[in-house]
């Protein structure tokens, strides 16, 4: 039962991360764009577990950065050097996915791209 009650809560940590957080909102849609290259460039299966995973990689970085930024604004209001520092790494290990994505992107994209040309 206490397994179910956490799936819901799961569910619903989702539901509000899409319907109310605009960088995860923006994740998603690249997602679905990336998700559509993948159909038209017609990945290989290795491409669609690298691209799938760096999608839950962003969205989970995404995620995280953001109740950090939140508990950080509800615990501390008001500026704070600590704080600062806080949502800067918070915000670096989001980066750090970013990266990580567009490189994995370039190495799936960057030569079916350039067999367009
Ligand atoms: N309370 C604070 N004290 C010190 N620095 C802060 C504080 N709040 C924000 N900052 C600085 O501003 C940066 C951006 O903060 P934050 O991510 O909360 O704002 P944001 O970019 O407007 O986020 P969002 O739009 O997702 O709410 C932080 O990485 C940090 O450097």
């Amino acid at each position: 039962m206490d397994r179910l009650r956490g799936i819901k809560f799961s569910l619903r940590g989702i539901w509000l991360l899409i319907t109310t957080e605009s960088s995860i909102q923006v994740q998603v849609v690249v997602a679905i764009v990336a998700t559509a290259a993948g159909f038209y460039f017609q990945l290989t299966t290795t491409e669609w577990l690298a691209q799938t995973l760096v999608i839950g990689l962003v969205l989970v970085a995404e995620s995280l950065n953001t109740g950090i930024e939140k508990l950080s604004d509800f615990v501390h209001p008001d500026y704070h050097q600590k704080i600062g520092f806080i949502k800067d790494i918070s915000a670096g290990a989001a980066g750090i996915a970013a990266i990580i994505s567009l490189v994995i992107a370039g190495i799936i994209y960057f030569p079916k791209i350039a067999l367009l040309f």
